[in-house]
């Protein structure tokens, strides 16, 4: 197994690849076109450390990452950084104010700028791509007339022109990423100082049992175990089954977490951990370079 290497979702000038030249020092980088195949080559052993996106402060939870990590691979989430986002407009280095009729970019992208869209390109084609760094790509080999959403380093990257910068509907722009591993193993990462440590866990209720949701939510809250997050998806298993994702603002311990994992079991729940971990909220640079 391939420990020292680090997938992020690619290709170049992605937000993922930001977070990862943020977070590590050191290591070889390897980059995948979409979410599905850094997961499976973490899972096979191809590289050690995958880094994907789990949540944006604008548009939510990165359904495709949580679902993954839940159904498809058995992975752990050794780490978590927080980075802010600003998307802008990028066009073709040739691009001379030709009508722009089509906008390329990931759907969490495009979503953060929406009200912007609607406001000055209504008419214009929207088109998703895996990630903000493939719609670049996109509009370099395109030339005039289309654009791309996505960040300054997908513009130099590409040699791309900033059209419109900070396009985002929301000033307090950040996304979650997610570092994965699936024999954990330590990494050297940079300087930065650990903001704090959560626990995340994956907890499945009875069918039809009345409450269940306030018991589970009890056996924390009597704890005095602070949530930071709770969300629900689909089991897949048919209409309303619901599994709930929790995010915990404490390490795991051998008292407390034993202890809720007992209770809920005794309630006819079931509880796995996903991953106990520092978290990082790192300000990367992202300088503005408007054309
Ligand atoms: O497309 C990218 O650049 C990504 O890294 C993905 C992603 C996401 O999935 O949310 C990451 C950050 C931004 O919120 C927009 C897109």
């Amino acid at each position: 197994m391939s420990e020292q290497k680090i997938g992020y979702l690619g290709p170049k000038g992605t937000f993922t690849k930001m977070a990862v030249d943020a977070l590590f020092d050191g290591g070889s980088y390897v980059s995948y076109d979409n979410i599905p195949a850094c997961l499976d080559a973490v899972e096979s052993g191809e590289i050690g450390t995958g880094v994907v996106p789990l949540e944006n402060a604008i548009e939510g939870s990165v359904h495709l990452t949580i679902d993954y990590l839940v159904h498809q691979v058995s992975q752990s989430i050794i780490a978590e950084l927080t980075v802010p986002i600003k998307q802008h407009l990028l066009v073709h280095n040739q691009h001379h104010g030709e009508e722009i009729a089509k906008v390329y970019s990931h759907s969490h992208a495009i979503a953060q700028c929406h009200q912007y869209l609607h406001k000055n390109y209504p008419g214009a084609e929207l088109e998703y791509t895996a990630s903000t760094g493939k719609a670049a790509e996109i509009v370099a080999s395109a030339g005039p007339g289309v654009a791309a959403i996505g960040n300054h380093l997908a513009a130099e990257e590409n040699g791309l022109k900033m059209l419109d910068a900070e396009i985002h509907d929301y000033d307090n722009n950040h996304t979650r990423f997610a570092v994965v591993q699936k024999t954990p193993h330590t990494l050297k990462v940079k300087d930065h100082p650990v903001s704090k440590h959560k626990t995340t866990v994956m907890v499945t209720l009875p069918k039809d049992y009345v409450g269940a949701l306030h018991q589970v939510l009890a056996a924390f809250a009597w704890r005095k175990m602070n949530l930071s997050k709770i969300e629900s998806r689909p089991m897949k298993t048919g209409l309303g089954n619901y599994f709930f994702l929790i995010d915990v603002d404490q390490p795991y311990d051998q008292v407390l977490f034993p202890g809720v994992q007992a209770e809920l079991e005794a309630l006819g729940c079931q509880l796995k951990v996903l991953g106990t971990y520092p978290s990082y909220q790192i300000d990367v640079p992202t300088p503005v370079q408007k054309a």
